[in-house]
């Protein structure tokens, strides 16, 4: 499925210059070009309000499909624990990918993703849409080990070991979860719906992300407010704070680490197939200045030519559109934010 998602955003190239990251190593103060004009300061006055903390759901626990149901519903994003992902796997890529932006930019740069590429070193794709560029560097990793063999072309198995291991399980978390998800949605196992979770033509794709130490945190955004097009992402981050999910009324809403405690949230698939059931989060990353910040997402969702149709019963109209996943890619490619209120049908 690797080629088939880089297959889908080749249509869309992006200028070099929203692909190759800064050398944050030699910076020492906030260049204009990643100053926000806007400060991010005032909304980080969140105090804290236990009906606003995002829910940890145990997945061992006999109702964790109802209460991942209903924090679908409330927030589109949830924590959860006892996940069955062995800690060694999580540990391995968290070493990998240290090791990975650690290194001089001129290393990085052997890797960069091309003009139409998914996979490689570089800035978030959505960094076209901002007037300023992100406080960040990532690697997207889709299965091939060719990226790895360009920065380390006789040590690159160590670090595609460690992405595959983690791949592998975060495949089968999120094959779980989809039929919980769906089992809640009251799709049973054999419908339609169904057909795509356990095979391997799905979508599956890893992003590290680092966000380095940040001489004016409250000018900088380490990645600005975007939804996933995933149908879900589990995101394991490292312990320091960052991640906030946008609620309407309360503002961001930071999602501090927790330890062996790995984050899902809703992407804008499941949120269209859900008929908008499901809460699609909004959610961005903010930086420190004394703290530097790793996490690494997995982005799970259907394969590129899969019809994304909202699941509906008895009368209730559809509110989205049908269309593939590779029409939605090419739509977010060119709108993103305004992406799902061009497939509305009303
Ligand atoms: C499988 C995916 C999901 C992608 C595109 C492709 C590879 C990289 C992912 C991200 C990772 C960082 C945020 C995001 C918004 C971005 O800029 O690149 C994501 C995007 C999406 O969810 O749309
Ligand atoms: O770094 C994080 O916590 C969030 C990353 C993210 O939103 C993404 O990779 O899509
Ligand atoms: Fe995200």
């Amino acid at each position: 499925m690797a080629t088939t998602l880089s297959e889908a955003y080749r249509n869309h190239p992006l200028n070099l210059h929203h692909i190759i990251p800064l050398d944050f190593s030699s910076i020492r103060t906030l260049p204009d070009s990643h100053a926000w004009s806007q400060s991010n300061d005032s909304d980080n006055n969140f105090s804290y309000n236990e009906s606003l903390s995002i829910p940890i759901i145990d997945l061992i626990d006999p109702h964790a499909m109802e209460q991942i149901g209903f924090a679908c519903e409330k927030w589109g994003v949830f924590q959860l624990k006892n996940h069955g992902i062995p800690l060694s796997v999580i540990e391995e890529v968290e070493v990998e990918s240290k090791k990975l932006f650690s290194l001089p930019a001129e290393e990085k740069l052997k890797a960069l993703r091309s003009p139409g590429g998914a996979t490689g070193y570089g800035r978030a794709r959505i960094s076209p849409f901002f007037p300023k560029f992100m406080w960040h560097e990532g690697f997207t990793f889709m299965g091939s080990s060719d990226d790895a063999k360009k920065i380390w072309p006789k040590d690159y198995e160590r670090f595609c070991d460690a992405m595959e291991n983690y791949q592998n399980q975060m495949k089968v978390l999120s094959e779980k979860l989809t039929h919980m998800i769906l089992t809640f949605l009251g799709i049973n196992n054999s419908s339609q719906e169904n057909k795509w979770v356990g095979s391997t033509n799905h979508i599956g794709a890893i992003q590290l992300n680092f966000y380095p130490c940040c001489p004016e945190p409250n000018r900088a955004m380490g990645l600005a407010p975007h939804t996933d097009t995933s149908f879900l992402t589990i995101l394991h981050q490292t312990l320091t704070n960052g991640l906030q999910i946008f609620k309407d009324g309360s503002g961001w809403v930071p999602i501090n680490p927790n330890p062996n405690t790995l984050v899902v949230n809703i992407g804008d698939i499941l949120h269209i197939m859900s008929n908008a059931r499901f809460h699609c989060a909004l959610h961005r990353v903010v930086v420190n200045k004394t703290k530097q910040r790793y996490s690494m997402a997995y982005f799970y969702g259907p394969p590129i030519d899969y019809v994304i149709s909202p699941i509906v019963i008895n009368c209730v109209v559809p509110r989205f559109h049908a269309l593939t996943v590779k029409e939605y890619i090419s739509i977010k490619a060119k709108n993103l934010g305004g992406a799902l209120s061009l497939i509305t049908t009303t």
